[in-house]
């Protein structure tokens, strides 16, 4: 049987942006409780080690002692880990480089005994240590601080989580994770960056559940999974949904998957959204796989961070300066003419 062809590439005309308010408090709250901080560990997704950098965060934190978590590692391709190292030590000059999933104990102790040897080797500077965990939305900050209290003090959940986005919402109080030496956590609202102008790096993120599903497409969402389950020649779909080939066809797939669920209307036609929804969740709870989205090729990664540093325009601030820009521009040409009067006049 002859494969059948799968795109080569994945063509959107627009990127997934989510800022609300509480974020642009959060990060104003996370920069008053930084001053109160001894470290700062940043959590990303392991499964999106490019694209869960926030260079706000980052620009906050690199003036203290930082650590970098790659959180959710169970769900990511392990063989991309030497050149994350590698290449976040290469271009961010980043020495900490840690991967966690918050069910391994031996991996959340890790984060604890980095904040507790700082008490260790140098008690006078710190009779305590306060750590404040910081990231985007969903990479599992919270998650983190329960392992780490109930690791380190034997308690229970102390932060809310949850499967969306944006549960927490305030820089919270602190919460002990340690008696000897103390050690202190503070956690705070998953701060997203505040415009993604490139539309793959926003599929990315919201994949791997960081977007409020209300700014997303979901069924474009899944289609961009199937491009991606394509790609990699990952046929577990097939399988899953009862599809006797692979196909790079969404409108097939999602009344597949919509059969398979029961996602069918009753006078007839399927819950295209519920399909896609379902499908997309599979993929968050690693059912086809570990998966790591970005492309972690040298070249890739060195364009990633050429670029990223750049301070990023909304459209509507994009609009204002435009719009300034062509008042001065206008008013230059009034000048002009004005000054040419004025010498004609004179
Ligand atoms: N597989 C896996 N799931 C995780 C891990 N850590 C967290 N999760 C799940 O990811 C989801 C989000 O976790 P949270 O701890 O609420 O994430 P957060 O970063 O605090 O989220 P915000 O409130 O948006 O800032 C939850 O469903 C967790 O169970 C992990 O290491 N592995």
């Amino acid at each position: 049987m002859a494969l059948p062809s799968f795109r080569s590439a994945f063509h959107l005309d627009r990127a997934f942006n989510w800022f609300p308010g509480h974020m642009a408090r959060g990060l104003r709250e996370i920069q008053t409780q930084l001053q109160k901080t001894d470290v700062v560990v940043e959590v990303r997704d392991a499964r999106i080690p490019l694209s869960s950098i926030n260079p706000q965060l980052e620009q906050l934190a690199n003036h203290k002692d930082h650590v970098v978590v790659y959180n959710k590692a169970d769900l990511a391709d392990p063989a991309s880990r030497p050149s994350i190292i590698q290449n976040i030590r290469r271009f961010t000059g980043q020495q900490q480089v840690l991967f966690t999933s918050t069910h391994i104990d031996r991996d959340v102790r890790r984060i604890i005994e980095y904040a507790a040897a700082r008490a260790r080797t140098d008690p006078l500077r710190y009779p305590s240590v306060t750590v404040t965990v910081i990231g985007m939305p969903n990479v599992g900050k919270s998650s983190l601080i329960n392992a780490m209290r109930r690791i380190g003090v034997g308690k229970g959940k102390a932060a809310p989580t949850g499967a969306n986005p944006g549960v927490t919402r305030r820089v919270a109080g602190v919460i002990r994770v340690l008696e000897d030496p103390p050690v202190y956590l503070v956690d705070s609202p998953g701060v997203m960056v505040p415009y993604i102008a490139d539309p793959i790096r926003s599929f990315k993120v919201a994949l791997t559940g960081g977007m409020k599903e209300d700014v997303t497409d979901v069924e474009v969402l899944a289609d961009y999974l199937l491009y991606q389950l394509n790609q990699k020649r990952n046929r577990t779909y097939c399988d899953m949904f009862h599809l006797t080939e692979p196909s790079d066809d969404i409108a097939q797939v999602l009344p597949a998957i919509a059969r398979r669920i029961g996602a069918l209307k009753k006078g007839g036609g399927h819950h295209l959204d519920w399909a896609a929804r379902h499908f997309i969740k599979q993929f968050q709870l690693g059912k086809f796989g570990r998966y790591t989205l970005d492309d972690m090729t040298q070249d890739n990664v060195e364009m990633f961070f050429r670029t990223y540093q750049r301070p990023v325009r909304s459209r509507t601030r994009q609009r204002k300066e435009e719009r300034a820009e062509r008042i001065q521009a206008r008013r230059a040409k009034q000048l002009a003419k004005g000054t040419h009067k004025q010498s004609y006049q004179r």
